[in-house]
């Protein structure tokens, strides 16, 4: 499984990416919010991001037409060369990401929930689909179920071009581990998650006894 970093903010990603484990990024319209950014900037920002990153970037389109979301689509993806351009599972979207496909710029298909939805979006030509996990957990469903049901529906099919999951609305390490196991290609994980993935208390423990105890051998 590879680790995306679910944020637009580029200090995190300039962390994450310093750890060698970070192999792409998504966004998503709340996320530049959250950084304070202005309409005016966004381009620029997923550009930034573009640099830093060695790897796919997803940009989203908040367009509710198929026309402007392939526009959209088209601009996004002059921006850098590892822009992929999110779209939303529904009709206009698959449309746009029929089009946007064929002209050979990368669609990830975001908001997908189910395994109609998953194969659709594979089928319409999106290299990437988006299963979300914690928004089905937030509302008593078994999100990583959901998942689970999507990667085993998708791996049963060949759609003539590379598809990869990538597990989404990723809140816990747990989510990321089950991710894994189900053999979701990739987790897109918020910074503080990715940074619980790195951590566990016999870790932290056992390097707390070699510390003291090198501390014995320095005493000597
Ligand atoms: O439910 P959350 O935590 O807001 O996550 C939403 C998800 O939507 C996405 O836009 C899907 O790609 C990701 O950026 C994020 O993982």
């Amino acid at each position: 499984m590879k680790f995306f970093l679910d944020t637009a903010d580029l200090a995190e990603i300039e962390e994450a990416a310093s750890w060698g484990v970070l192999a792409g990024v998504t966004t998503n319209p709340t996320l530049y919010a959250r950084t304070g950014g202005k309409l005016a900037d966004f381009h620029n920002h997923i550009k930034r991001i573009c640099e830093i990153v060695d790897g796919p970037v997803s940009a989203e389109s908040v367009a509710m037409t198929r026309d402007e979301m392939i526009r959209d689509g088209r601009e996004l993806a002059a921006l850098a060369d590892n822009v992929v351009v999110k779209l939303p599972t529904m009709i206009e979207g698959l449309a746009a990401t029929k089009q946007l496909a064929a002209e050979g710029i990368p669609v990830n298909m975001t908001l997908c929930f189910t395994v109609p939805q998953a194969i659709m979006a594979a089928r319409a030509g999106a290299r990437y689909i988006s299963p979300f996990v914690g928004r089905f957990d937030d509302i008593s469903e078994n999100g990583l179920a959901q998942l689970e049901d999507v990667v085993a529906a998708v791996n049963n099919y060949d759609f003539g071009h590379d598809v990869e999951i990538i597990a989404a609305s990723v809140r816990s390490a747990n989510h990321v581990a089950q991710a894994a196991l189900m053999g979701a290609d990739i987790a897109t994980v918020p910074f503080a998650a990715l940074k619980k993935c790195v951590q566990h208390p016999l870790t932290d423990r056992g390097l707390e006894a070699f510390l003291k105890d090198w501390e014995k051998v320095q005493n000597a």
